[in-house]
């Protein structure tokens, strides 16, 4: 093929590419008008019912023009969870009409390029109000700039799945008076990233945030004689490898991060685990009011009466009411030694019948309780088409 014709076909290519983006943004359009008449009817947000007619016609109608049944699905399990979550996003700003900014300030860890950074710039996308980013250094600079008002929000890593909780985060969120608003999960894919032409081997020095250092210790390993500086965050971690200028210095941290920097990844994928995400809490100084037409979640901390069974008999209080708990922590309580603050993340929104009855039976057997947040659910599982296999015979 002449290069004449290559270009020509991406000219073409380029042209497809456009439409399918106005395709998507009339398509956001509509379904932020569906938003609208579930808000007048008061219908919830998710219909999978819908959504799985939807898919069975798309993947009928994409073989047709020999499309793979599984590209089909993947590519509108993406749309789909984007419609899903603009419209919560759209339900919850008028649920709190006070609440909608014109500015949103919002601290985070690190600076530009961090993965808080990151998700922040995510979570804000889908909410009207121009985003103020305040970098931090610590967690408890965060908190304290929500507390003192400098900032409106903080957006703070709780856990993930490849290191598990985030010790610190959770014990800040014991003695603070913050709601948790929000929540979101982030795509955390760690490269190896560096400012000069280099190459694995001539790697020496490593920098990188701690979490990262942890997620990734199948790679540290096999790299073996590598020096490791921990740093307060990726973007601090990427700055410092810029400036460095080295080409036996790398940092680890994303790719997009990192190019903000002028870095460019040399290896990628190095977390231990495949699906490396981080789980982030959006907290304010007020709790906001979640429709009852959105998935919620709650965060409540507990600690219970010492006495064999204590905890047991709380869970079943959630059992008996039918909640569904997707996440239990704990955490040591200071000062007194061998008794644990627990931490449940259960579904359900506090305005519900079987939750308030839920909170009130806990509080009632519990030595401390207190509800740190009710929020919209971000978890948008994407709904399966059982016949996609069968389908692929159609
Ligand atoms: C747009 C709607 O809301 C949600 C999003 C859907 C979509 O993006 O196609 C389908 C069903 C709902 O879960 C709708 O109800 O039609």
């Amino acid at each position: 093929m002449s290069s004449s014709e290559l270009e020509k076909l991406r000219v073409k290519i380029t042209e497809l590419d456009t439409h399918l983006l106005t395709f998507l943004a009339k398509r956001q359009q509509f379904t932020n008008q569906v938003a609208e008449t579930k808000i007048k009817n008061n219908i919830p947000v998710r219909d999978q019912k819908r959504e799985e007619q939807l898919l069975i016609r798309l993947i009928k109608e994409g073989k047709k023009h020999g499309l793979d049944a599984h590209y089909v699905t993947q590519l509108f399990h993406v749309i789909i969870e984007d419609s899903v979550l603009n419209q919560q996003a759209l339900l919850a700003s008028r649920a709190n009409p006070g609440g909608s900014l014109t500015v949103n300030r919002v601290a985070f860890l690190g600076d530009k390029g961090s993965y808080s950074y990151l998700a922040t710039q995510k979570y804000f996308s889908r909410r009207p109000g121009k985003l103020i980013e305040i970098g931090c250094q610590s967690f408890l600079e965060i908190i304290k700039k929500v507390e003192t008002n400098e900032a409106d929000y903080a957006v703070l890593p709780i856990e993930n799945t490849s290191s598990g909780s985030i010790n610190e985060v959770y014990d800040q969120l014991q003695h603070t008076h913050l709601s948790i608003i929000g929540e979101l999960t982030h795509p955390i894919k760690h490269a190896l990233l560096v400012n000069q032409e280099t190459d694995v081997s001539k790697i020496k020095t490593l920098y990188a945030h701690p979490q990262v250092f942890a997620q990734c210790s199948h790679f540290l390993a096999e790299l073996g004689n590598v020096e490791v500086k921990p740093c307060d965050s990726t973007s601090a971690a990427m700055l410092t490898v810029a400036e460095l200028n080295r080409d036996d210095s790398a940092a680890m941290g994303s790719e997009t991060g990192g190019s903000l920097y002028g870095l460019h990844a040399i290896k990628s994928n190095l977390a231990n685990q495949k699906e490396n995400h981080s789980r982030f809490f959006v907290v304010a100084l007020k709790p906001v009011n979640v429709p009852l037409q959105v998935p919620a979640k709650t965060t409540l901390v507990m600690s219970t009466v010492q006495k064999p069974g204590a905890l047991v008999e709380a869970l079943m209080v959630l059992r008996d009411n039918k909640i569904n708990m997707t996440k239990l922590e704990s955490r040591p309580i200071t000062g007194n030694p061998w008794e644990e603050m627990f931490y449940l993340d259960v579904e359900g929104n506090v305005q519900d019948g079987p939750m308030q009855q839920a909170l009130e039976e806990l509080q009632a057997m519990t030595r401390y309780f207190k509800v740190l947040g009710c929020y919209p659910s971000e978890e948008i599982n994407p709904t399966k088409v059982a016949a996609v296999i069968a389908l692929d015979g159609l």
